[in-house]
């Protein structure tokens, strides 16, 4: 039987809980000071303690501390009188489980409670000893799935020449971190790995972005500045979403990957270059260049090696793996070296769809691992997550009022794109800045998945 130690001055509420935890099937004690209350949790023991934050001797924090000094914490619900937002922050900042204010309710009363066993229950049977957290948790691509060996075997070729390289796949499935790793791998490691997305710059500056410019060759041009093509030394630089690159600029970058040499804008003499150009997309190139939106030439010289990433739901069995590899990166954040993941809760990844890949996984655990607060992300806050967002997803709001829709739609998509806030933009036919700033506006969290 789970044991429930009530602490709260108000005699009234120590008798109603009582009665009623007592007719749910726990062994209820209760105590009306600080002091009889930590006597009471030294001799009961219990699994889980209510605690009024304001208590004749002494505030209810205090108390709180002293039990999360001892050996076997419990788990604490606070309740407090009065809808104190500092109360609500400082109660689950100094570790309590809960946070609950008066009027009790009873229903609430009892889920919590419940919850909180539960979690008491999973931390006890979950093994003792810990896997320790990995040194090496950055710049890892996790997977054992046979689609992943395929990519990793084209990485180790790419790996041993500086061949250029397309790298397709929809979005989140780790296109970056490939290139990453590629360069992290090759003989010019030593030299500068830098990101370019095609889709964020705008068009009338991406030319000087890629190519730098001379003093003057256009308002505004106060000084020569380097292009990331010459930043990149013998270096790599990392063409993402190329497949938004401006027909016009395409040319461009044919002519330089074929003769190695361009011109800065406004510049008369051709610079040569040195680095190697790795490019990714999640857009069907091949139905691009059918479209005529994107130059044949230049997708045959990108694609020189062709490397394509599977969608995670062709690898659900990647999954365990990488779920305990997020785990081990929230445990190095959080600081919470106990972190785990109840066994049952994989299950629930596994039967996922994962729209947004490999990024969504990582948020969907990111999220039930903020939202617990025990040592074990139980299965109930990964299935809250992933119904949230289905939820999102389909629900047609019926609200009237403009801005809650706005605010609903922008979640909605990035939500859908794994909070890829690029694609995002694009889908919303806004541009990045605009979807900043509202993201801002509305207070928009990734841990709102
Ligand atoms: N196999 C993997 N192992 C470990 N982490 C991964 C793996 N695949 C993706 N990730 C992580 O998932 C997140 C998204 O990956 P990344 O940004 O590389 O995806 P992407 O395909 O470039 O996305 P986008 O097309 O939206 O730009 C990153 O945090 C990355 O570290």
């Amino acid at each position: 039987m789970s044991k429930v130690l009530v602490i709260d001055d108000e005699m009234p509420i120590l008798e109603s809980l009582e009665m009623f935890l007592s007719e749910k099937g726990y062994d209820v004690r209760t105590a009306a000071s600080a002091a009889a209350g930590m006597a009471a949790f030294k001799s009961f023991a219990p699994d889980v303690v209510i605690l009024d934050i304001r208590l004749p001797d002494s505030s209810g924090f205090e108390v709180l501390d002293g039990f999360n000094m001892s050996a076997e914490p419990p788990k604490v619900i606070m309740i407090t009188a009065f809808h104190d937002m500092e109360a609500a922050i400082t109660s689950m900042k100094r570790g309590a489980y809960d946070y609950i204010h008066k009027p009790l309710d009873a229903d609430e009363i009892e889920n919590a409670v419940e919850k909180a066993v539960r979690a008491t229950e999973a931390e006890r049977a979950a093994p003792a000893s810990l896997d320790p957290v990995d040194a090496t948790l950055d710049d890892v691509i996790i997977g054992k799935s046979k689609a992943i060996l395929d990519v990793f075997k084209t990485m180790g070729i790419l790996c041993q020449n500086d061949a250029t390289a397309l790298i397709q796949g929809e979005t989140g499935t780790g296109k970056e971190l490939i290139a990453r790793v590629i360069h992290k791998n090759s003989k010019n490691q030593a030299e500068p790995f830098i990101t370019l997305d095609c889709s964020a710059v705008v068009e009338t500056l991406l030319e000087s972005e890629l190519f730098g410019h001379e003093k003057g060759a256009f308002t505004g041009a106060a000084q020569t500045k380097m292009g990331q093509i010459e930043l990149a030394g013998r270096g790599t630089l990392f063409l993402d979403e190329i497949g938004e690159l401006p027909l016009g600029i395409q040319g461009k970058l044919l002519g330089f990957l074929e003769r190695r040499e361009y011109l800065r804008v406004g510049g008369q003499f051709p610079q040569r270059a040195h680095c190697r150009i790795l490019a990714a997309t999640h857009r069907d190139l091949n139905q691009m260049v059918r479209d005529g939106q994107f130059r044949r030439d230049l997708f045959f010289r990108l694609n020189v090696i062709p490397l394509s990433v599977p969608p995670l739901r062709e690898r659900l069995e990647d999954i365990p793996d990488l779920t305990h590899h997020f785990l081990n990166i929230i445990r190095r954040s959080m600081n919470k070296s106990h972190l785990r993941l109840q066994e049952s809760a994989v299950a629930a990844l596994m039967r996922h769809q994962w729209p947004g890949n490999v990024r969504e996984l990582k948020n969907v655990i990111t999220a039930a691992a903020i939202r617990s607060r025990s040592h074990v992300v139980l299965r109930e806050s990964v299935d809250a997550v992933l119904a949230q967002q289905h939820t999102a997803a389909d629900t047609i709001d019926t609200s009237p009022d403009l801005s809650s829709l706005e605010h609903q739609h922008i979640l909605r998509v990035l939500r859908s794109v794994g909070w890829n806030r690029t694609h995002a933009a694009r889908l919303l036919g806004i541009s990045l800045p605009t979807l900043r700033s509202k993201i801002r506006k509305f207070g928009i969290d990734p841990s709102e998945t």
